[in-house]
């Protein structure tokens, strides 16, 4: 029988801001998925909610608060070594200057971009639904 990993739930954030530009981070080069630019957040921890753990992820990489965050696609993805599933939120609000805490380089890219940016193959309906979303409701 084939063996299965167990499935490891995610939360994650499209931080928008002005411009339509949207904030990132790389993946540091030991981790899974290393050297990979990613949306920012981290494992969902027993019993908490994502949305909890999208606020305390933001918190602990890149010390900024969420006030506003707005659920955009639940992906699942087996990477073969890993099953994921990433609870993505768009993150239209939030206090406190952005730094990568953990040691992580962090850029604003303009949502454009992101198409043509090296993420985790995960990540690929994440940008579409994104992209979307600017789409039927530009912001202004
Ligand atoms: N944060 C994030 N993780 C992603 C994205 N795309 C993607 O496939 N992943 C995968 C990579 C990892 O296997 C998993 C997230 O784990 P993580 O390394 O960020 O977890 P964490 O922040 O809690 O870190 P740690 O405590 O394990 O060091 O989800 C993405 O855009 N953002
Ligand atoms: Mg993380």
């Amino acid at each position: 029988m084939p063996i299965t990993a167990p499935e490891i739930a995610v939360a994650a954030g499209v931080i928008a801001g002005p411009g339509d530009q949207v904030l990132l981070t790389r993946r540091l080069q030991s981790a899974h998925q290393g050297g990979k630019w990613e949306f920012p957040g981290g494992k969902i921890e027993a019993d908490e909610a994502p949305a909890a753990a999208l606020r305390r992820e933001l918190n602990e990489e890149l010390g900024i608060n969420v006030v506003t965050a707005r659920s955009l696609i639940e992906v699942a993805h087996d990477y073969g070594d890993k099953r994921v599933r990433l609870y993505v939120f768009v993150v239209d609000a939030f206090t406190g200057q952005p730094g990568g805490l953990e040691g992580q380089a962090m850029q604003w890219f303009d949502a454009a971009d992101l198409t043509s940016l090296e993420f985790p193959d995960a990540n690929r309906p994440i940008v579409a639904a994104y992209l979307s979303s600017l789409d039927s409701a530009p912001s202004i």
